[in-house]
């Protein structure tokens, strides 16, 4: 699991949050701390397909690194920076706004490269460096791309510390959105049901037991738990066969270029077309990949891609986010689906993201199913 980001914004502010200001200890207790443990640090640690792509994305293109200078934005347990040193950098700063900072001071040293790698605690936004880069690497991504909104953080460090000709790790990344099927929209609806039959109970055991009648919170207590149960998005580690039509792109972004705008609202009308046969659409299903390409002006000799898309081989941490229908829609092959998809971080909090969809379905006949709208809540 990332790092859990269920804070409200209070009074003392600091990080921006495109405009808004954000609440820099609530951040903190909320965001940050999580990765102040070894425990979280280690499971992107045993990310194969994560380790795997920014290690080849470093020693398969060392010319990026030999003799350069290097920032690591939110280095963690210090990984990203080792491997920069380890691949020829002459200067690498590694940058942690936890105190695992420590740790990965230790682990440099450990592994001999106290005098390449310098560990600076602290939150990118406001420390200084004594000099441009000529490398950002970076592993930024949350659920869905952009829960956590840590890529915020990389566009301010690019801003303040890359060199005009420098180049980005990784440099693209795109957000995907596919039709599914999955038995868990059933699942979560009997979990619903069953959390409001208890509630049912509970009104019972407190009027007979105690002598208050609690009927008046039943609405607002359903709605608490429609949005936990129904509307809220699922981590889910989809099998291909569960997607039901072609996947289509719904962002993409040159790290090199992007603005935290051109993230903070995401909005697009996608098409696809179903590809099963007689089957139901379930809900939807969200991945994204990232690319390592260099720069135009300095690309990478071997380009290299990381992928959370489902897979019968292998599985990231990420996973896929799940986004249900209750009903499901009956569809068969040829039927064609329009989405209009948008995604705003949650007002409370910033680092949550809140995502609307709406569908229509023409189906292979050229008639056209009742349109719906939903939202959902990745938290
Ligand atoms: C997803 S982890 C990646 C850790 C490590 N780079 C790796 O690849 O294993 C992101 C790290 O960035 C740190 N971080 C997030 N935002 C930051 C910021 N604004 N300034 C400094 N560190 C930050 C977090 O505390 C966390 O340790």
């Amino acid at each position: 699991m990332r790092g859990s980001a269920d804070g409200v914004a209070g009074d003392r502010t600091g990080t921006s949050n495109g405009g808004t200001a954000v609440d820099k200890d609530v951040d903190f207790a909320n965001y940050f701390c999580t990765y102040a443990f070894l425990f979280h640090q280690k499971e992107m640690l045993s990310d194969r397909v994560r380790m795997d792509a920014y290690f080849n994305a470093v020693f398969e293109n060392k010319h990026h690194f030999v003799g350069k200078t290097v920032l690591d934005v939110g280095t963690g347990s210090g990984i990203l920076a080792i491997w920069a040193g380890q691949a020829g950098a002459r200067k690498v700063y590694a940058v942690e706004a936890t105190k695992m900072s420590e740790h990965a001071r230790e682990l440099v040293k450990a592994n001999n490269l106290q005098d390449v790698v310098e560990v600076i605690e602290g939150s990118i936004e406001d420390i200084t460096l004594p000099e441009k880069v000529d490398v950002i690497i970076s592993e930024w991504m949350g659920y869905f791309l952009l829960r956590e909104s840590m890529f915020d953080s990389v566009i301010c460090a690019r801003d303040r510390w890359l060199k005009p000709t420098g180049v980005m790790y990784p440099s693209h990344a795109r957000m995907w959105l596919a039709p599914i099927r999955s038995g868990l929209g059933d699942q979560k609806k009997g979990d619903y049901e069953g959390a409001m039959d208890d509630w049912i109970c509970f009104l019972g055991e407190t009027k007979t037991y105690y002598g208050v009648d609690m009927s008046v919170l039943t609405k607002p207590y359903s709605e608490e738990q429609k949005k936990y149960y129904l509307q809220t998005s699922l981590w889910n580690n989809l099998h291909p066969k569960q997607v039901l039509g072609r996947p289509a792109i719904v962002k993409e972004i040159d790290c090199s270029t992007a603005t935290v705008d051109d993230i903070l609202n995401i909005r697009t009308s996608v098409s696809s077309s179903i590809t099963a046969e007689q089957t139901r659409l379930c809900g939807f299903g969200g991945w994204f990949d990232v690319h390592f390409r260099g720069s135009k002006e300095n690309p990478a000799q071997h380009e290299i891609e990381l992928t959370t898309a489902p897979s019968e081989d292998y599985c990231t941490h990420w996973g896929q986010q799940v986004f249900l229908l209750h009903p499901s829609v009956p569809v068969s092959e040829g039927d064609y689906l329009t989405l209009d998809f948008s995604m705003n971080r949650s007002k409370e909090n910033h680092r949550l993201m809140e995502v609307e969809l709406s569908c229509e379905i023409k189906n292979s006949s050229g008639k056209m199913l009742p349109p719906f709208r939903k939202m959902f809540y990745i938290e």
